[in-house]
């Protein structure tokens, strides 16, 4: 496929990644940079019956979700939904679908590969059953098109898996592999306020953005009853002319080793962003001693100079290059998962002042390890808000009502700041709703 041009984004050659995403203009963080719709999806089975198996729909309130009535095992917001999915593939899958799920094939397969399974299933359906309305073969620019350009999954061992159908045979026919072969390293995992719902396929998003462990710009998914879902790709930086636009393939929290694993098992290659380079070199730091630990935790706090007004609080510049040795041990593997279960603990227990440190302390090592913006900064301010919020229901010593009060105000802000420049996706309500919640209490409990 040549080059592709679009409004905001072009490709350029990489010289090991084929090409790359570059900016055709300059964009604000906030900007959607492209809005794609799936080509296709599957619900993890976890989401079987609990959303519409066309548009990831939740239902609403007394408004149950209507049931397949031929296999029983797909359900929808109602008949728009479930007409256009028959149309689509369900017509060629309904009635085998029972007997393929209870098959020893499809039932050894792990639940990730059973929803990939399934994915390939719908896919290869939809090419099959709307051959007048697919575009596909003639058109370059359908998602089927783009997807047959899309690099192949370079890892070992992979296996095909069986694919719902007429056919009961179990070895893949050519064109189940080649689809196949372009799965593990360019499909996404569809969630909702950072939580996991189906597997899909953009192929335009994956033909265009490459990874980075320090992106600037993340993937959300919009929702729309009747439509499938559609992702957007939204920058959390501002965006030069002609500058690189990356996605993070994973979360960069990751430890160096099981990321790095990751991407090469996964995807092919060796990251080489600046925050695994640096990783790199400062690779293997020792676990701070506890009696070390108070002091640099306390240093971390003091990083953070959450001034009470906004998330500039928090560096524009990407700072863990600058890390001073001192602080290496922090970055040590276990330390950060060990902190996160300290918060959730504490905060868990309603004991409030400690959670109030650990999160904070959180909130400072993850501003180092994301780019500003990143939305589990959002999220995680959030949850300090709530914490501060209950340690001055509670009246929990250590400050005065109104200090927490304040505390907790700050973090709304920079909450509210994190996440408006993600803007909304995924199912209603969520942490933009909480926000708004809390800071309508906040309001009643008197002035900033
Ligand atoms: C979803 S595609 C991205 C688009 C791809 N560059 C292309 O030209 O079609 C994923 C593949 O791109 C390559 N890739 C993505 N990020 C990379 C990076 N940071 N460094 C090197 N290769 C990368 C890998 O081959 C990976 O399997």
């Amino acid at each position: 496929m040549a080059t592709l041009n679009l409004k905001n984004v072009k490709t350029r050659p990489h010289p090991t990644a084929r090409d790359t995403a570059v900016a055709v203009r300059p964009l604000s963080a906030g900007e959607t940079i492209v809005s794609v719709p799936a080509w296709t999806t599957a619900l993890l089975i976890s989401e079987k019956g609990r959303r519409c198996d066309w548009c990831g729909c939740l239902p609403l309130p007394g408004d149950p979700l209507l049931k397949c009535g031929g296999c029983g095992s797909y359900w929808y917001c109602g008949k728009k939904c479930q007409l256009r999915q028959w149309k689509a593939h369900h017509r060629s899958i309904c009635k085998y679908y029972a007997r393929y799920t209870a098959s020893a094939a499809f039932q050894g397969l792990p639940d990730e590969e059973k929803v990939d399974a399934v994915l390939l299933s719908h896919t290869l359906a939809n090419l099959h059953e709307s051959p007048a309305e697919d575009p596909a073969r003639e058109d370059d620019s359908s998602p089927y098109s783009v997807f047959q350009t899309l690099i192949e999954y370079t890892s070992v061992g992979y296996s095909v898996p069986p694919v719902c159908g007429k056919s009961t045979s179990i070895s893949p026919s050519p064109e189940a592999s080649s689809l196949y072969a372009r799965f593990g390293n360019n499909n996404f995992v569809l969630h909702s306020h950072l939580t996991a719902f189906a597997h899909g396929i953009f192929p335009l998003t994956s033909r265009l953005f490459n990874h980075s462990c320090v992106p600037n710009a993340v993937v959300k998914y919009k929702l729309k009853e009747a439509d499938l879902p559609c992702m957007e790709v939204v920058a959390i930086a501002d965006v030069a002319e002609d500058e690189e636009i990356t996605i993070p393939y994973l979360d960069p929290a990751i430890p160096l080793d099981v990321r790095q694993h990751q991407l090469q098992s996964r995807y092919g290659f060796k990251c080489n962003c600046v925050a695994c380079t640096f990783q790199r070199k400062i690779n293997p730091v020792p676990f701070p001693s506890p009696e070390d630990l108070k002091g640099l935790e306390a240093i971390l706090r003091q990083r953070i100079q959450l001034t009470g007004v906004h998330s500039h609080a928090l560096s524009s510049r990407y700072l863990l290059p600058q890390l001073p040795p001192d602080l290496f041990p922090l970055l040590h593997d276990s330390y950060l998962p060990s902190l996160s279960e300290a918060f959730s603990k504490t905060s868990h227990d309603g004991e409030y002042a400690l959670a109030l440190e650990a999160g904070l302390t959180l909130l400072g090592l993850y501003s180092m390890i994301y780019p500003r913006n990143y939305p589990l900064i959002g999220m995680h301010a959030l949850e300090l808000a709530k914490t501060a919020w209950n340690a001055s229901i509670q009246g929990v010593p250590g400050k005065s009502e109104d200090a927490r009060l304040k505390e907790a105000r700050s973090y709304l802000v920079l909450s509210r700041e994190v996440l408006g420049v993600l803007g909304p996706e995924g199912d209603p309500g969520g942490p933009m709703e909480e926000i708004n919640t809390l800071t309508e209490l906040l309001r009643a409990d008197g002035p900033a």
